[in-house]
């Protein structure tokens, strides 16, 4: 087991680039369970969600080849095993293998997934769309049991805004026997990303990236090329990381457009920052100016920046408030936080931050992936060396995030804990 080391105060100059989309990439690998024939994707991110994926469909009898960045999928000889259990539990989008397994065999048994702890993340929307395209949908022990003798379109009003209920029900419904429609459909560009690959796949849909989303149901599928869009997450996190740290920073591979909310915001504070086609060019201003965010669906703030743009909020002068409406107990980070010294109390679904403060190197835990990111962004503000552990969650979602930083000037590195180190984190 590692723990990672950020020594604080480096200014951050050069270029980076942003890697393959985490959650399309989830998205797009069950995804290809659907076709008959191999299916490539090319730029999927080097991180630990797409090998437990990968190691999932060869469980269930795909083949499953990365070359570089591209991965190569076969599907043709696919079976509708059971994932009751095991590396299910490791990641939130293994429920995915749901809406792919019941569109292709029409059965699947699969156990309740894993990934940040957030708070409550039922999946009670995802179940309605199965059943309402025809599935009979029991948990029985913690694993979900769907079976359908046939898929039959229908129209599905979501109850809550939700991004994998959304990509699940069009999983399931791109086979179904006639039209469906997913009314208050999540709008995120993961949900775009993965339409595009089932249309290349021959599916039918019209709506992907609005509210509605229309599927014609068709026989067959089958393999293609697709190439995955750049995650907006890291490209925002490394942008925070500039915002706090960068001298002038070059983010490569972004879509400016799906960062709307988090530009606005920092230029609200201060930063100064110029876009381009696929580039950002950050440049850290002083001082900087707080304000306050409310996470919200896309193209709101992201609940997934909200926790790093903390981090960046304890060096703005005055009193910002964050509220998390998608998550409103997303707040495990700044226990953390506090240990380096933020001036920072969580009411309710808000945290208030008061600033500038002075941040201090300490030993903290990343309970989450962003809550992970929070703590590298508040590392490489803090004075002298900023320990963390609980880089298995890191490790889910930012590829090579050490050498980015490296490339960049962050005086940041991986050390092997010892024992005794491991077995006091294993306890805390
Ligand atoms: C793998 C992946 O893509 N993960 C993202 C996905 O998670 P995930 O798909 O799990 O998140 P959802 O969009 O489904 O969740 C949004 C909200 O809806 C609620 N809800 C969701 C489903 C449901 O059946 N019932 C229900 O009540 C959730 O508790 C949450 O409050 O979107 C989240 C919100 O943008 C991001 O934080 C995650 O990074
Ligand atoms: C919450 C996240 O991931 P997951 O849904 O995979 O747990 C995230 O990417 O911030």
């Amino acid at each position: 087991m590692e723990k990672l080391l950020v020594e604080g105060g480096h200014s951050l100059n050069g270029r980076l680039r942003v890697s393959g989309a985490k959650n399309s990439a989830v998205a797009l690998l069950p995804a290809a369970i659907l076709a008959e024939s191999p299916v490539t994707i090319e730029g999927l991110p080097n991180i630990s969600d797409v090998d437990t994926l990968g190691q999932l469909l060869e469980e269930i009898g795909g083949t499953v080849q990365k070359q570089g960045q591209d991965v190569y999928i076969d599907p043709s000889r696919m079976i509708s095993m059971p994932l009751p259990n095991g590396k299910v539990k490791k990641l939130r989008a293994s429920y995915y293998f749901m809406g792919a397994m019941l569109g292709r065999f029409k059965k699947a048994v699969i156990g309740l997934p894993g990934g940040c702890h957030l708070g409550p993340r039922p999946i009670d929307q995802h179940i309605k769309g199965f059943e309402a395209l025809g599935a009979e949908v029991t948990n029985e022990q913690g694993a979900i049991y769907l079976r359908a003798q046939e898929l039959r379109g229908a129209r599905i009003y979501l109850d809550v805004v939700s991004v994998g209920a959304t990509i699940n029900i069009m999983l399931a419904a791109v086979k179904a026997k006639g039209k469906t429609i997913i009314e208050n459909a999540a709008k995120e560009p993961e949900i775009i990303d993965v339409a595009t690959l089932l249309t290349s796949m021959g599916a039918k849909i019209k709506g992907a990236g609005t509210d509605v989303i229309r599927i014609e149901g068709v026989e067959s599928l089958s393999g293609c090329r697709h190439t995955i869009i750049p995650d907006r997450i890291e490209a925002g996190t490394y942008t925070i990381m500039a915002a706090a740290k960068g001298e002038e920073v070059l983010i490569d591979n972004v879509i400016p457009q799906h960062l709307e909310s988090l530009l606005a915001k920092l230029r609200e504070m201060g930063v100064t920052i110029e876009s381009s086609n696929d580039q950002l060019i950050v440049r850290r201003s002083n001082p900087l100016k707080s304000v306050d965010i409310k996470t919200l669906v896309h193209p709101g703030f992201p609940t997934d920046l909200q926790q790093p743009f903390t981090s960046l909020l304890t060096q703005a002068s005055g009193t910002g408030v964050v509220t998390d409406t998608i998550y409103q107990a997303r707040f495990k980070h700044i226990d953390e936080l506090r240990r380096m010294n933020a001036d920072i109390k969580v009411e309710g679904s808000s945290a208030i931050v008061n600033g500038p403060i002075v941040l201090e190197g300490a030993k903290v835990k990343a309970s989450d992936l962003r809550a992970g990111a929070a703590l590298v962004v508040a590392g490489l503000l803090a004075n002298g060396v900023t320990e963390i552990t609980g880089l298995d969650h890191i490790d889910r979602g930012y590829e090579n995030i050490v050498e980015k930083l490296q490339e960049l000037g962050a005086n940041i590195w991986r050390e092997k804990m010892t024992e005794a180190e491991i077995e006091q984190f294993q306890n805390s």
